[in-house]
């Protein structure tokens, strides 16, 4: 029944490689958020959709909240802060073995300056598989010493202990009202962005360090096939002419393989054939354009 139904978002934030990512995925059961051994991997802000009993929770995976250098880092950070603020409930993911970082202190500290008081916050602590139980309880005590958690939860996100607690709760914060996305258009909401992102991931695992920093992935166009496959074109967007060379490879051969590797993945993932054509283009000025960031789901005036 519609009045029983309740739906609203919740914004994940944590230091970069807390495991915000791979608790989206496990939460939404479908992997819509890149996950790396790398840092600072997450530049949009991907939502994804689970479904607990009559609520939908749409979930806003924000950018770490590392100290901000550049304009595209300013930007993440403030579309981190900004996601929170707005949502209806924020969990502030710890990693169990680091504990009370500085980057975590910093993070307590933009709770109390940049999120509403009132505003439901809860506490996960992650990677409980990493420690002794009693480490456990000594850190939720010192982190609910430094703020007020509506709840603590203690997870290990990769092998799902205490997620599906956390969901309900979650679950039951959420205001009653009608469902934000229709039910039949959950599974296409982000599917472009999920593929560029995909594409994205490769990029990364074969470059590793040579990845150039200025470098962006979208979905330009997408036919759906009467045959049931599905056309992709996709651009890599470098900054400069030398990066270009850098995703091409020698003779083609990286993009070609990370074109083959993220064709596999994007096709497993919608579970139909795709053709993917990725097209690399300079634009010595994507940093300064816009639709860049809009692309990216984040404001370009925040990075001023
Ligand atoms: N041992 C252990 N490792 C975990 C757990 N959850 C996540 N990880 C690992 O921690 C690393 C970072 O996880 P991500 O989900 O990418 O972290 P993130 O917070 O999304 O990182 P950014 O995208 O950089 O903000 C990955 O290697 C995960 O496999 C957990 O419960 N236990």
């Amino acid at each position: 029944m519609a009045e029983d139904t309740r739906a609203g978002f919740v914004a994940l934030i944590g230091e970069p490689n807390a495991g915000k990512s791979t608790l989206l995925n496990r939460m939404v059961g479908a992997k819509v958020s890149i996950v790396t051994h790398k840092v600072q991997t997450t530049r949009t802000r991907i939502r994804g959709v689970a479904l607990e009993g009559p609520a939908q929770i749409v979930f806003v995976d924000t950018p770490g909240l590392f100290r901000p250098r550049r304009r595209l880092d300013r930007a993440m950070v403030a579309a981190a802060w900004s996601g929170a603020a707005d949502a209806d409930v924020v969990v502030l993911m710890v990693e169990a073995h680091r504990g009370l970082t500085e980057g975590v202190q910093a993070i307590l500290d933009g709770l109390g300056d940049k999120v509403p008081a009132g505003q439901t916050v809860a506490l996960a602590i992650n990677k409980i598989d990493r420690v002794k139980a009693e480490a456990l309880l000594a850190l939720s005590q010192k982190l609910n010493a430094a703020h007020p958690f509506a709840a603590t939860f203690m997870i290990s996100a990769e092998r799902g202990h205490g997620v599906d607690d956390l969901r309900r709760w979650l679950a039951e914060q959420l205001p009653v009202g009608p469902w934000l996305y229709p039910e039949d258009q959950i599974a296409d909401l982000p599917l472009r962005m999920i593929a560029a992102e995909m594409t994205r991931e490769k990029l990364t695992l074969r470059l590793h360090q040579e990845l150039p920093y200025e470098l962006t992935v979208e979905t330009e166009a997408w036919e759906d096939r009467p045959d049931g496959s599905v056309r992709i074109d996709q651009i890599v967007y470098v900054a400069r002419d030398g990066h270009k060379g850098i995703v091409l490879g020698h003779g083609g051969e990286t993009i070609k393989a990370v074109g083959q590797s993220a064709r596999a993945e994007i096709a497993a993932f919608l579970d139909r054939t795709v053709h993917l054509f990725i097209t690399i283009k300079v634009r010595p000025k994507w940093l300064e354009e816009p639709e860049r960031y809009g692309e990216m789901g984040l404001d370009f005036r925040d990075g001023n």
